[in-house]
């Protein structure tokens, strides 16, 4: 599935949308066993298949490549579903960003996250929001996409940036993306990288274990397809029994207060001083162009 929305890959409320819904198609289409989440183009990658709809390589492996749909690399949610809109539409925002998150954590799918950026410049600033330092980057929001997954690899590039960093934008990564992080790199380096915002570089996220391996980036997608297919070699079954096992009470605690959280959402973002935090960091953003 590939991720198509200019000019950052921002997971807007549309986008959202048909991404669960894709999703759901999948899911019932019992021909499909896995799915390649990436940004790049398919013409970009060696893989010798047409930009067709389905692409083969090796036994059982296929990945549905489409318009208009879903990688791993992206700006995170868009802040403007965040910023200067009203409380029913954070709700619904908020429920968008749970349903797709509670749908990828426990696809029966198997799913590889293919992580290529898009970004060209940034800068820095001493303001009380901070600005991504490099170009490319797959932070917050587009990062818990590619937590979802089974297996997650980067394009070595040092420039590229991966990792949690709501602080810096002055807010608070929810519990479950807090989870999602414990889960994937253990509680100490959570700890650490959740308050600082850290950013990974490649090999720093390979070595936390943020990502599972680094290649060249035009190696990306054909080192997806040979890992998708060892894990294709494996009965579904008791591989998808095994998953629901490890991510199953990860789920269920947010399945158990999804009010709740939605509510704690809504009062926390809009808040005088968060919105004036996402404010600010969308207009850093813009300045940086000009
Ligand atoms: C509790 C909540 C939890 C929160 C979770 C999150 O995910 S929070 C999110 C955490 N995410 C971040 O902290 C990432 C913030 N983004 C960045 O750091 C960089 O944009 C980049 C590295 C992704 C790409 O750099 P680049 O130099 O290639 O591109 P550029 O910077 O020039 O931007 C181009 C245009 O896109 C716009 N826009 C950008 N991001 C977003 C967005 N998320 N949304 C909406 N719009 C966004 C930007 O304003 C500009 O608009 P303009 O002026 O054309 O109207």
């Amino acid at each position: 599935m590939k991720f198509k929305n200019p000019p950052v890959n921002s997971l807007s409320l549309e986008l959202l949308t048909e991404f669960i819904i894709s999703l759901e198609k999948l899911e019932n289409d019992k021909t499909f066993r896995g799915i390649i989440l990436t940004s790049k183009d398919v013409e970009d990658f060696e893989c010798g298949c047409p930009s067709s709809q389905t692409l083969q390589a090796g036994e059982g492996v296929r990945s549905l490549l489409q318009q208009h749909m879903v990688t791993a690399a992206s700006a995170g949610l868009d802040l403007t579903e965040m910023c200067g809109k009203n409380p029913a539409h954070y709700a619904e925002y908020w429920k968008a960003v749970q349903e797709l998150w509670l749908r990828l954590y426990l696809s029966n799918l198997v799913l590889i996250a293919a992580i290529n950026m898009t970004g060209t410049s940034h800068g820095s600033t001493q303001s009380p929001v901070v600005l991504l330092p490099l170009q490319g980057a797959c932070p917050a929001g587009g990062c818990l996409i590619s937590l979802t997954c089974d297996y997650r690899i980067l394009a070595d590039n040092p420039k590229y940036l991966m990792g949690l960093n709501e602080t810096l934008l002055g807010i608070v990564a929810p519990f479950w993306f807090k989870d999602t992080f414990v889960n994937t790199i253990g509680h100490r380096a959570s700890e650490q990288a959740l308050q600082l915002g850290l950013l990974f570089r490649p090999a720093e996220a390979l070595q936390v274990g943020l990502v599972d391996q680094v290649v060249p980036e035009d190696q990306v997608l054909s080192t997806a397809l040979s890992v998708m297919a060892r894990w294709m070699a494996i009965p579904d079954h008791a591989r998808q029994l095994t998953k629901n096992m490890m991510r199953k009470t990860t789920v269920d605690r947010l399945v158990k207060q999804r009010d709740t959280d939605i509510q704690n959402f809504v009062s926390f973002i809009s808040r005088d001083s968060i919105q004036k935090s996402l404010q600010m960091y969308l207009e850093k953003l813009k300045q940086k162009k000009g």
